[in-house]
């Protein structure tokens, strides 16, 4: 499964040092709420530019340094191509593109998506609630 192996340089895992105290605020909150395994879901929010997507490669370097699968989609292939292994959310996990409300992805129980699925660490879904509301709840 290539998300289990992504190279992780020491590059990537260095801006936690630069992280600010409200990123970090965040940073421990999703880390150890991933590595324990409780399970959620967070909302960072903030003005354009305030450091989002920077937290966001930061938290993926530190979970998939530790050989976990960390996922990240975007809703569109401009945002998702900043980051490593990124994915728009409609490639990444077969999300019908016209789904309407009561659409569900098109993943069979044995595809490498579901297997994928199953063993995640964490989704960073960058701009969630800019997606189409059916597309969120068509992965729940
Ligand atoms: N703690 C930090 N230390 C150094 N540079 C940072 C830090 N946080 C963010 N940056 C830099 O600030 C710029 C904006 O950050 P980023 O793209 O992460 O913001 P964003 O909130 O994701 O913005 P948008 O919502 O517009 O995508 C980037 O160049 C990023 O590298």
């Amino acid at each position: 499964m290539a998300e289990k192996n992504i190279p992780i340089s020491e590059d990537d895992l260095h801006p936690i040092n630069q992280l600010n105290t409200k990123q970090k605020e965040v940073f421990d909150i999703i880390f150890n709420n991933a590595m324990s395994d409780v399970g959620g879901a967070f909302f960072p929010d903030g003005p354009g530019g305030t450091g989002k997507s920077f937290l966001y490669k930061v938290l993926l370097a530190h979970i998939r340094s530790r050989g976990f699968i960390a996922l990240i989609v975007a809703s569109t292939g401009i945002a998702s191509s900043g980051f490593l292994e990124g994915q728009t959310a409609p490639s990444r996990f077969k999300i019908p593109i016209d789904g309407g409300p009561g659409s569900k992805c098109q993943i069979s129980f044995q595809s490498s998506e579901a297997e994928l699925i199953r063993n995640f660490k964490i989704i960073i879904w960058d701009e969630a609630p800019m997606a189409d509301k059916s597309a969120t709840v068509s992965l729940k």
